[in-house]
């Protein structure tokens, strides 16, 4: 029998459209699916660890169907595969590559001390549309700007389909595994895990049958319905592609051939897998978006960097007093999820009302979100910020009044989560005090607070901070992003 192959799943949990196990099938010899709780893991934040611990275990279900077994091991992503690979005389480790700087610096070191010990090591493409270095500028660069990548990328195809297979060759022994339960992936999560249980959609097969639903019911209408957080327009496949449930190239062949058969949103959700795309060319080759403001010249901004000020408290707990900025930090903290234009609107009060910078914002979207993406959450809040590449400016201040007449005209999406003068909230508004932490001393029937800066006010006290980066004054305000 040959040696055994190590595959080491990462953000890639499923069987089908999966390059590294299409080609790892083609050897014929035996296969050890390995997931790592990792220094990687070790760093997330408790909502994506949470996720990631209910996709490791329908993934490893799914295994069990097709005749393998998923091998648990804890520990550094070395030491763990270099004993693995003693115990089992595996020869090969293969993984999926993945792109933030974290998880870069923890493969290096892997490539390096297994290629030392001359045990092959190679890595696959599969979590991404184009590969970062396979879009280049006509000079041979990087592209900074989104609308000449979508044009750089527009006429490629996706990857073809690849079937997942039917059973996986065993070894002739499997090697012991721990056991996932003892990792207790939920434990950041208090009392709230039960809570954001019940909103999520785990899984393969769970994330395939999303997307066709979608395609069949919400792709048409989805140019406009996308914008609207009272009700549900999008696809929410965002939790799925994160932890790979579900291939891009999959959701990006839906959008073609939706596209293809007439549906008019088709085309906008295509471009909206694109900007997951563009973030990873852009941290791919520039890391620091993760971790700095991407334009130096922001370092000099007057941002409070302080996390625990009464303002940024108020903004992670939904009591800012801003109805639509409450809603959203609370649909947050209860479902691990937040409405695309919500998040634009709660990243802008931050950093421009309250004056915050956007790594408070960013760090504690990381801590709660289910659909944490490392690329995805940064561009994000570099963007809303003004901080960022091919940012919205920053004398672009969302109003988050003007906004919520807009884009939630009834208040439903307010109601719906905001339990505080009403007699008889909704399930949603309660499972938000549900899941909050005691601590937080939070109630329905305390009084609702009044804004803790205004609309009016926040934007005259961002635009004099940018004046003073600036050394003049610029003006706008933005009322319907
Ligand atoms: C401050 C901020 C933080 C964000 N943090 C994250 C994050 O951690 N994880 C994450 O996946 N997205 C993030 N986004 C992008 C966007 O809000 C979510 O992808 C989207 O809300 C997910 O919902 P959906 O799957 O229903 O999206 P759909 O509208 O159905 O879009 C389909 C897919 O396209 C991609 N996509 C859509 N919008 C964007 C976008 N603006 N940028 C990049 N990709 C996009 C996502 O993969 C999404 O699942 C952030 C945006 C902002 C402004």
């Amino acid at each position: 029998m040959p040696d055994p192959i190590l595959l080491w799943f990462r953000r890639d949990l499923r069987l089908a459209d999966h390059p590294m196990l299409a080609e790892a099938m083609e050897t014929g010899g035996p296969l050890i699916p390995v997931f790592l709780h990792d220094e990687v893991v070790e760093g997330q934040g408790a909502a994506p660890r949470f996720r990631l611990g209910l996709s490791v275990e329908s993934f490893a279900r799914d295994l069990d169907a097709v005749g393998a077994k998923l091998i648990l091991r804890r520990g550094r992503a070395l030491d763990s595969l270099r004993a693995l690979c003693a115990e089992t005389g595996a020869r090969a480790v293969w993984w999926s590559r993945a792109y933030d700087p974290d998880a870069r610096a923890r493969d290096a070191e892997v490539m390096a001390g297994l290629d030392a010990e001359g045990i092959e090591t190679r890595d696959f493409p599969g979590h991404l549309l184009f590969e970062p270095d396979s879009v280049e500028t006509k000079t041979g660069g990087y592209y900074k700007v989104y609308t000449p990548y979508m044009k750089a990328v527009r006429d490629r195809l996706p990857d073809a389909p690849l079937a997942p297979p039917a059973r996986l060759p065993a070894p002739e022994s499997w090697p012991q595994s721990d056991r996932l339960d003892d990792w207790h992936m939920a434990r950041g999560m208090n009392r709230g895990g039960a809570v954001v249980a019940k909103y999520l959609v785990v899984g393969e097969r769970a994330a395939r049958d999303r997307l066709d639903r979608f395609v069949a019911q919400r792709i048409a209408d989805y140019a406009i319905a996308r914008d609207r957080p009272d009700i549900e327009g999008t696809s929410g496949l965002s939790e799925n592609l994160t932890y790979g449930e579900i291939s891009i190239h999959a959701c990006y062949r839906a959008a073609l051939a939706a596209r293809e058969a007439g549906a008019e949103g088709a085309e906008h959700f295509r471009k909206e897998l694109v900007w997951r795309d563009f973030a990873y060319h852009l941290l791919h080759h520039t890391p620091r978006l993760i971790s700095r403001n991407w334009r130096a010249e922001w370092d000099r901004f007057p941002w409070s960097e302080d996390g625990d000020s009464a303002e940024a408290t108020a903004w992670k707990r939904g009591r800012t007093g801003m109805a639509l900025v409450d809603a959203a930090m609370r649909e947050l903290y209860a479902t691990g999820r937040m409405h695309n234009r919500a998040r634009m609107i709660t990243g802008s009060y931050l950093t421009k009302h309250l004056q915050t910078h956007w790594k408070i914002g960013h760090d504690w979207f990381a801590d709660c979100l289910v659909d944490w993406d490392p690329a995805n959450n940064a561009l994000g809040w570099q963007w809303i910020a003004g901080s960022g590449p091919d940012a919205a400016p920053y004398f672009r201040v969302y109003n988050p009044v003007s906004q919520a007449e807009k884009f939630d005209p009834e208040g439903a999406y307010r109601r719906a989560w905001i339990a505080e003068g009403q007699a008889d909230p909704p399930q949603t508004a309660r499972d938000f005090l549900a899941a909050a932490p005691r601590a937080w001393g939070l109630s329905a029937t305390m009084p609702y607070p009044e804004p803790i800066v205004g609309a009016a006010e926040g934007r005259d006290r961002a635009l004099s901070a940018y004046a003073t980066l600036r050394g003049r004054a610029e003006g706008g305000d933005v009322t319907n992003g």
